[in-house]
């Protein structure tokens, strides 16, 4: 199977602060892959480099199978349009409308007409599994979940063949966190679209994730599905999945 993304050497620093150290990762066409590890580990930072929104100090990310790191920012916009991300903080517009936020990359990135890209955005809305009464809505009418679809919306807008989520389930109640799962087992049966989502939801993983790689002493310490990773030799991932939050969520799976 081919790799959409594969991360070699990988450093990260901040002044003195070293988050990252020769860090290697591959991410399979089609999967879906999680990223875990302790608070400060580096993985909203690895994702932000996987979207190609902040550059490694070192090493190598290839993705498409096209390496990145020395590319102009121009040669990275068509790379950057063939991924779609959800980030915690990539909040709507709280000035637009669900639909008019999911317009936005359609009129930044495309030369087609208002009615066509109205029309597309409906469809994303739908994909999100939002109803169309919510098309023309303000987000800050919306429920955390509702909300969370319309960024999802936005994210699938220009069609990506890869989706990046940041704690997608944060905030969400248990039944909300739920449905976001079903949607993500979605769009990867339905759409084959690969994701990669940072996540502390335990139950999440288990649900969704075919791989999960976690992160920790700067490095990915080991990638495997998640019954692999609980009975891990590493401390530190032992240490992980032995809090009696991680067994109840391996319980509630099995
Ligand atoms: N712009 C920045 N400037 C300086 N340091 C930063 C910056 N962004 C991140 N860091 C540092 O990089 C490290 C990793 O941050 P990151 O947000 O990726 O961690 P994380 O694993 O996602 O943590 P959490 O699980 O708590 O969200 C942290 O020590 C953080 O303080």
């Amino acid at each position: 199977m081919s790799s959409i993304i594969h991360i070699q050497g990988l450093s990260t620093k901040f002044q003195t602060d070293t988050v990252h150290e020769n860090l290697h990762l591959r991410v399979k066409t089609g999967e879906i892959l999680g990223i875990v590890g302790g608070s400060g580990t580096g993985k909203s930072v690895l994702l932000s480099q996987i979207a190609l929104l902040r550059r490694p100090n070192a090493g190598e990310v290839y993705l498409f199978e096209q390496a990145t790191a020395n590319l102009s920012e121009k040669a990275l916009l068509p790379i950057r349009q063939r991924i779609g991300v959800m980030f915690q903080q990539g909040a709507l517009f709280s000035s637009y409308t669900v639909l008019e936020n999911i317009c936005v990359p359609l009129r930044e990135h495309t030369k087609l007409s208002n009615n066509l890209i109205r029309e597309l955005a409906m469809l994303k809305l739908k994909l999100a599994g939002l109803p169309d009464h919510a098309a023309h809505k303000m987000p800050n009418e919306l429920s955390g979940g509702m909300l969370k679809r319309a960024a999802v919306a936005r994210a699938l807008a220009l069609d990506p063949e890869l989706l990046l989520l940041d704690e997608p389930s944060a905030g969400l109640d248990p039944v909300g966190a739920h449905a976001l799962d079903e949607l993500m087992i979605s769009l990867n049966t339905t759409l084959k679209l690969t994701l990669v989502l940072v996540s502390h939801d335990l139950d999440s993983l288990w649900r969704v994730t075919h791989r999960v790689a976690f992160l920790g002493r700067k490095q990915v310490l080991q990638v495997a599905d998640m019954q692999t990773l609980s009975q891990s030799d590493d401390e530190l991932i032992q240490n992980y999945f032995s809090n009696p939050r991680a067994h109840a969520a391996q319980a509630r799976q099995l």
